[in-house]
């Protein structure tokens, strides 16, 4: 299978080694399942300061990135990226769709990815309107750049690429492909400093096993999350486990 190529936009290149040199994606990166690649606006100017930013229009706090190193850095990332047909380009902005399970997954089937990071205030709007195809968010928070909202883009999306997770583990089983907040997890010893494991895991019966984890899931999420349950189609078991739950509740 072809690798998916992810193109990063950033003028701190060196952030992404957090993605290409440790863990699941560090492993897709070695295994050929992913690669990824980024341009440096600085790369792209003609100063000798390499200025990648200037002051806003209109007067106003902070700086903005300049138009042209974007446009030539995103071109060369995009004609990389696209080698195999389009690539989708993606801006990091607290003005774009709040990204879920359901969003990665559509962004995991969109193929190769541009993803711009931005620093300062943000990028020169005309750059948005000529080169960017989606605006995502990771969250309703300000960061100081783009760069970690892109690394959590990347990571997300690499749990979905076949092969990426070890054999051990299924994107699928994770509760957030369920829908559902995921169960509690215990590791040895069965007891540490007084407080045991449930009896049910150490009981080796997998279906009751597998029941009082989806039992456990759901009363997390109708605790915690309860506007992730109205959203979710619950198949019969699932209703039947949050009647008990709710039962329980009562008594
Ligand atoms: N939240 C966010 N999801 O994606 N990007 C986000 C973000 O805060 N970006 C910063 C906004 C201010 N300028 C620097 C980048």
């Amino acid at each position: 299978m072809r690798a998916k190529r992810i193109a990063l936009v950033s003028i701190f290149p060196e952030m992404f080694a957090a993605l290409t040199d440790y863990g699941i994606t560090g492993r897709a990166v070695k295994e050929g399942l992913l690669e990824v690649r980024c341009w440096n606006p600085r790369d792209f100017t003609s100063d000798r300061h390499r200025t990648v930013d200037d002051r806003p229009y209109g007067g106003g706090p902070g700086m903005v990135m300049l138009p042209e190193p974007l446009y030539q850095a995103l071109g060369e990332a995009r004609a990389w990226a696209g080698e195999m047909g389009l690539a989708r380009t993606i801006y990091l902005s607290p003005q774009g769709r709040p990204l879920d399970q359901a969003g990665v997954e559509q962004l995991s089937e969109a193929g190769n990815l541009v993803l711009l990071a931005g620093r300062y205030e943000g990028v020169d709007e005309r750059i948005v309107d000529m080169l960017v195809d989606e605006e995502w968010s990771i969250g309703d928070y300000v960061l100081s750049g783009g760069e970690l909202a892109a690394m959590v883009v990347v990571d997300a999306i690499t749990r979905l690429i076949p092969g990426a997770l070890g054999h051990d583990q299924s994107a699928v089983e994770d509760s957030f492909a369920r829908g559902l907040l995921d169960c509690p997890h215990y590791t040895r010893p069965e007891e540490y400093r007084g407080r045991a494991v449930p009896d049910v895991l150490l009981s080796g019966n997998h279906e009751r096993i597998r029941r009082w984890r989806l039992k456990q899931a759901l009363t997390r999420t109708q605790q915690r999350r309860p506007d992730l349950l109205e959203r979710l189609e619950l198949d019969r078991e699932q209703k039947q486990l949050l009647e008990e739950i709710q039962q329980e509740w009562k008594s």
